[in-house]
Order: structure tokens, then C-alpha cells, then sequence
């Protein structure tokens, strides 16, 4: 294994995977591949622990195809030639004319056909590629739309299975996933899709960079702050 692979990405992987206890051994973990660049260097970083025994685990990959994909063959071709198995499940998407979210929709079928092949076929994971900058991007939307303090989980365990959802990737930034594809050549897979992202997301991505252009350290401050959150001086009212 690299050193710069070790620096760039593996490292604040594997500070989230032991923070977090996201692996345990004897795990079979069920990796959401969308093909971009996130859950793919998640993919790979998560074979590289793998195949140096980090940890005791088996990792596959789970792609689903909603025939908007393209390119998919080279991606699939990439992980296999590395001895990393992607299953690719096609499912036409329907979308009705009157859904006002259909992004969210397609996530909600993506996350229900992920759950149902993991619980029929073993697995007790489901790893997504959320980012440090979607936690803190949805900690601003939470902020500013729903004026509540809350942001994206590493871990949460389903309350009606045993199966648990992991985010590895919650310390690793868009800079240095980008930098680490690049290096890779991981082959990415494009969509077809016309739905751009909320734009509620938009509108709190470039307040970020506003904020940052100021505050560099903001993002990683808003991280420490998740997990430092002085109880004492909030509103919350605390037992006497
Ligand atoms: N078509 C898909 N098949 C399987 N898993 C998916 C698919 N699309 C998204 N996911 C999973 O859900 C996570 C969140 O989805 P989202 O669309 O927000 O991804 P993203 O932020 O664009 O990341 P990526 O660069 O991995 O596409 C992804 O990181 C991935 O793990």
C-alpha cells in the first residue's frame, strides 16, 4: 500500500471506522456504489483494508441502475481487476409527473432494494459514501430550514432488522476524495439524470464557501463541534 494512500485517504477513514466501531469482525458489508467519485474511493478504500487484513470483515458492492447510467462496464471492470466483486441491479425508475422530489423518491427505492438484497442475502452492513462535507452540509440545511441542531450519523441500527447503516467517509473532504480518484483512475460513472440537486443543498453548499473564504477551518470546526456540544449552554432544558 502507497504511503500518499495512507495519508490522503485511508487515514481519516480509519479514524471514523474506529471512532465509530463502524467494523467489527465477521461483518459482511454491502457497499452503495453510485458510481461517482465518493462511493467509489469508498469502494476501494474499504477493498485496500480488505486485502491488507486491517479488519475482519467481506465487502461487495451494490450498484443500482436506474438505466440512467453510463459507463458502467469500465467502473465494474476496474473493481473486479482489483479483486473487488460490484453486483449491478437494474431497475427501471418510474417517475410520476406530479412528484415534486423525485430525487428523493429515487434515493427512498435505491436505500429500499439496497436493504432488501442485504437482508436476503446475509449482509448485516449497508456502507454509504457520505462526506464530511454532507455532514456538514446538511448540519446548515437542518440550521437554516429546520432550525434544529442535527446532521448525518457515522452509524445508525435499523430498529426492525439487525442490519446498520455506516458512513466511513464522514472525516474525508471533496478536496482530497478528488485528488485520490485522480490518483487512482478510478473510472466514474456519469447519469443521464436532468434532476439537479435540491437547490436548498445548492444555496447551503455556496454559504459554505462563503464562510470558508473567511473561516477555513470552518468545516472541520463544524465536525468537532457534533461531537462537543456543551449541553450546559444550550436551551435545552436539563433535569435538576
Ligand atoms: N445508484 C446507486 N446505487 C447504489 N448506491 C448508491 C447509488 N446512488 C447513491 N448511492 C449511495 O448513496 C450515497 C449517497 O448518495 P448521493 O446521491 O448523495 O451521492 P453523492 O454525494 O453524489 O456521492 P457519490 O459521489 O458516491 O455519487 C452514495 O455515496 C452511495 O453510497
Amino acid at each position: 500500500m502507497k504511503r500518499w494512500m495512507q495519508t490522503l485517504f485511508l487515514k481519516p477513514i480509519r479514524n471514523a471506522i474506529d471512532r465509530y466501531n463502524l467494523i467489527e469482525p465477521g461483518d459482511r458489508i454491502l457497499v452503495g456504489v453510485s458510481g461517482g467519485k465518493d462511493s467509489s474511493l469508498l469502494f476501494f478504500a474499504l477493498g485496500l483494508l480488505k486485502k491488507f487484513n486491517i479488519y475482519d470483515f467481506e465487502v461487495t458492492g451494490f450498484m443500482v441502475d436506474h438505466g440512467m447510467l453510463r459507463a458502467v462496464i469500465p467502473h465494474q471492470s476496474f473493481f473486479e481487476d482489483f479483486g473487488l466483486s460490484m453486483i449491478v441491479h437494474k431497475e427501471p425508475f418510474v417517475l410520476l409527473s406530479n412528484d415534486v422530489s423525485p430525487c428523493y423518491t429515487c434515493s427512498r427505492m435505491r436505500k429500499g432494494i439496497m436493504r432488501q438484497y442485504a437482508l436476503n442475502h446475509g449482509y448485516n452492513k449497508i456502507a454509504f459514501g457520505h462526506t464530511k462535507d454532507d455532514v456538514v452540509e446538511t448540519f446548515m440545511m437542518n440550521l437554516i430550514k429546520h432550525g434544529k441542531i442535527a446532521s448525518i450519523p457515522p452509524v445508525v441500527k435499523e430498529e426492525t432488522s439487525h442490519l446498520k447503516i455506516i458512513r466511513p467517509l464522514i472525516y474525508l473532504d471533496e478536496v482530497a476524495i478528488l485528488k485520490s480518484v485522480k490518483l487512482l483512475e478510478i473510472p466514474i460513472v456519469t447519469s443521464k439524470c436532468i434532476h439537479a440537486k435540491a437547490k436548498i443543498r445548492e444555496r447551503s453548499e455556496s454559504l459554505i464557501s462563503m464562510i470558508e473564504a473567511e473561516f477555513p477551518e470552518y468545516s472541520s470546526q463544524v465536525i468537532k463541534a457534533l461531537s462537543n456540544i456543551d449541553l450546559e449552554r444550550t436551551l435545552i432544558k436539563l433535569e435538576e
